[in-house]
């Protein structure tokens, strides 16, 4: 992290000024908590508005912008300070490469962040789409077995195009609902969370809006169709998760190279395997052996031989 230019995050100034209070609040709320520092991880499909995001947030064209599919060149980290606390903000390339998750994709992101802590990760997706499917939930598989479930308890959905229209007969609220759940669903699915485990009720969803055309309110602040202000609403649930008493995921080479870090009980297969041979497996024979020892022949075998004797 420290061999990183560290330049001023001069993109604050080009947010509204209710939007820059706002940040400053929290950024001086994080610091009263003695985090200094904030490493921002954004992971997703390709083309849902990752890096649009990122240069939302830095309020700077930091990530050049195309309607087509980037390719390659990425995991960047964009470092920016503001009275005494640092952003670092981690985006990369989009996960699903010919309908299959990109391996290699995935594992420069890991190599990227060997050594580094990620204090928030940003799943984005797009708002407009109006079905999930198993590539999502294959997307999010590969996220959970490469830093752990625990990367839940850190992690914010962020949903693009949030000035959508919604279809006829829906309200945006209804809409925004059906989507964040249907999304979380296959999010509880794909990272392996079950009902009782605490992340399963708790990612929060964000909505965002890109555009340049987003509407704004008369405090000239971004805001959605529901009114809400975004940019301080985005800082201020990742400050939220930051707090939330979670731990932070320190990729190190352990979780990079070892094993799944979900598949720990699967280290006591050999264990079990040995347990079942020695206490059923083994005994099983020990009996049949004694059995085909006591029983000397076998009444048919006697029957039979009588029989023959008659015969011949
Ligand atoms: N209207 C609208 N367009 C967006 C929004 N976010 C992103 N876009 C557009 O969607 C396209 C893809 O955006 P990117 O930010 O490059 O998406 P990405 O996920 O980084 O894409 P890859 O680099 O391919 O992984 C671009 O044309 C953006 O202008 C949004 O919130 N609203």
């Amino acid at each position: 992290m420290a061999s990183q230019m560290v330049r001023e995050w001069a993109g604050i100034n080009s947010f509204a000024p209710a939007t820059q209070t706002k940040l400053l609040e929290l950024l001086g709320k994080l610091k009263q908590e003695n985090v200094n520092s904030l490493t921002v991880l954004v992971m997703g499909k390709g083309g849902v508005g990752k890096s649009s995001t990122v240069n939302s947030l830095l309020g700077e064209r930091a990530v050049p912008i195309s309607p087509f599919q980037a390719e390659g060149i990425r995991p960047l980290m964009f470092s920016r300070s503001r009275a005494g606390f640092t952003l670092n903000i981690i985006d990369t390339p989009g996960l699903i490469e010919g309908g299959y998750v990109n391996d290699m994709a995935l594992n420069n992101i890991k190599s990227f962040l060997l050594n580094k802590t990620i204090d928030v990760l940003l799943y984005v997706d797009r708002l407009d789409a109006y079905r999930v499917d198993n590539l999502d939930k294959e997307v999010v598989k590969a996220i959970t077995d490469s830093f752990g479930k625990g990367i839940w308890n850190r992690a914010l959905v962020v949903l693009t195009h949030a000035q959508l229209s919604p279809p006829d007969g829906y309200a945006y609220d209804d809409f925004v609902s059906k989507r964040s759940e249907a999304l979380l669903k296959i999010v509880r699915l794909g990272a392996g969370l079950k009902k009782q485990d605490a992340q399963a009720s708790t990612i929060p969803v964000v909505l965002v809006e890109n555009s340049g055309r987003c509407n704004k309110n008369e405090g000239d602040e971004k805001v959605l169709p529901n009114g809400t202000a975004w940019i301080s609403h985005l800082v201020q649930t990742m400050t939220e998760v930051i707090l939330n008493g979670s731990k932070s995921i320190h990729v190190d080479k352990k979780l990079i190279e070892g094993p799944n870090p979900n598949d720990k009980g699967k280290l006591l297969i050999p264990l079990f395997l040995a347990i079942q041979y020695f206490c059923a497996i083994k005994p099983i024979e020990r009996a049949i052996k004694s059995d085909i020892a006591k029983e000397s022949r076998p009444s048919w075998e006697m029957r039979d031989s009588s029989a023959a004797g008659r015969k011949f």
